[in-house]
């Protein structure tokens, strides 16, 4: 997240209203009476939107295996629907929900696990050491009914994962996610007298309840993105904006990034010398017919690089127009910089990057192998030189014709050494 939208996020937690606990029931049963919703449905978003909150900040491929616990009531099922919903984004979720209720709405959530083979576990067979097995742990036990001192089985679970949260090096421990209330907790004040879990995010749902503002965690998000107008009016509610389709939205103020620690992991599918065609405009036919079926946002957008004739480069993107076996083709207008550029000196480079696909495309002179060795695999296609293509009108096209290619697999060289 940029500073800009980070200080949007913070100041839009500010503006944020919290619920007390008795405003919280009577929303729900308001949404729950009048309103038309039933219990499921509410249920589904609530789950659907701690699943996708998780998905935007643990990422799959560093955080797999997820614990669910989940308590007697509502809280639980959300954790019942949301252990689903990962399930199908791609984490290994288990379950283990202890006091179970023998109502439809939650045996119809257990089968449904069940029929996905998510495993359930005892809470007396839980591993000694849940960081060992676990690299995500949702607090599902209470939400905004809870009250008093939380009664077995959960008083030890709910220990378990304060000492979880005690251990200083967050990267050694699971991140653990609570939803709407970190259990044990009391709703309005918060956790009253500083033992109690301390979680790494909050989801909390409809509207943040009292206790959210005690809450110091790096990741507090927003869920259940269903309050109707007539409730917005009547308890004056100020709540965020959605972005776009997402069921989730931050609400607290990001943590700020290293930029330098920002680094994905690239798992691409090999590729081999053997494995790309000998003409390099065949392969990048190949490559750029697969970038459009994969529905790629505009595939086509390369970036230019040109050079003056004091040698001082500038880069931009522009639209491929045309490609065939004499180059790449763009259109400009003549009184551009670029055209100015180009009339000038004719070296010129191109770069595609299909991130979502793993693939580079580089038509260049010279390329830097320490840094692309990094990234993705490429295809270089070198030596390019740019000719106008004349049109009567002020503006007309550029070609790009490079002279021969080679690959390069980039990370996957290390992995596949040869
Ligand atoms: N409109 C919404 O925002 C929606 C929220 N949802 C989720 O529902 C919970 C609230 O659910 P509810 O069933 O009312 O209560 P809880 O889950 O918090 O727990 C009630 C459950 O716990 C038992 N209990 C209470 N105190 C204790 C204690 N000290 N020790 C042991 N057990 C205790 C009590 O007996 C009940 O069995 C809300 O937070 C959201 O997460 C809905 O899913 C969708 C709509
Ligand atoms: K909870």
């Amino acid at each position: 997240m940029t500073s800009l939208a980070a200080s949007a996020a913070a100041a839009a937690a500010a503006e944020v209203t919290h619920l007390t606990q008795r405003d919280a029931a009577e929303i729900d049963e308001q949404l729950m009476g009048p309103l038309g919703f039933s219990v499921d449905q509410l249920m589904e978003l609530a789950g659907l939107s701690v699943a996708a909150a998780v998905a935007e900040v643990y990422k799959l491929s560093e955080h797999t295996r997820v614990l669910i616990i989940c308590g007697p009531g509502n809280n639980g099922g959300d954790g019942l629907v949301a252990a689903r919903h990962l399930y199908h984004i791609g984490y290994r979720p288990s379950v283990c929900y202890p006091k179970r209720t023998p109502k439809p709405l939650y045996s119809g959530l257990v089968t449904q696990l069940e029929s996905l083979s998510i495993p359930f576990i005892h809470a007396e067979d839980l591993p000694y050491d849940l960081s060992r097995e676990f690299d995500i742990i949702i607090d599902a036990m209470f939400g905004f009914s809870f009250h008093g001192t939380p009664r077995p089985p959960f008083d030890d679970l709910i220990q378990r994962l304060v000492s979880l949260s005690v251990i200083g090096n967050s990267d050694k421990r699971p991140a653990i996610i609570s939803v709407d209330i970190p259990s044990g907790w009391h709703v309005e004040e918060g956790d009253v007298n500083g033992g109690g879990i301390k979680p790494d995010m909050l989801v909390s749902l409809t509207a943040p309840k009292l206790c959210a503002k005690k809450f110091t965690g790096p990741h507090h998000f927003l869920g259940g993105r269903f309050v109707p107008p007539p409730i917005l009016n009547k308890y004056g509610l100020k709540l965020p904006p959605y972005p776009g389709t997402s069921m989730c939205v931050r609400i607290g103020k990001a943590p700020s990034v290293d930029i330098s620690s920002l680094r994905e992991n690239y798992i691409s599918p090999e590729l081999l010398e053997s494995q790309v065609m000998p003409d390099p405009f065949d392969q990048f036919l190949r490559w750029f017919d697969e970038a459009v079926t994969a529905a790629l946002r505009e595939p086509n957008a390369m970036a230019l690089t040109t050079v003056n004739k004091e040698g001082k480069p500038s880069s931009r993107m522009v639209l491929l127009k045309g490609v065939d076996k004499q180059g790449f083709v763009w259109y400009t207008n003549y009184g551009s910089h670029k055209a100015h550029d180009l009339s000038e000196n004719p070296n010129a480079a191109l770069l595609f990057y299909w991130n979502e696909m793993n693939r580079q495309i580089i038509v260049t002179l010279n390329y830097d192998w320490v840094s692309t060795t990094l990234m993705h695999p490429v295809i270089f296609i070198h030596e390019g030189t740019c000719s106008l293509i004349p049109k009567p009108e002020y503006w007309g096209g550029y070609r790009l014709t490079p002279r021969f290619f080679e690959f390069w697999q980039g990370q996957q060289s290390r992995l596949h050494d040869r």
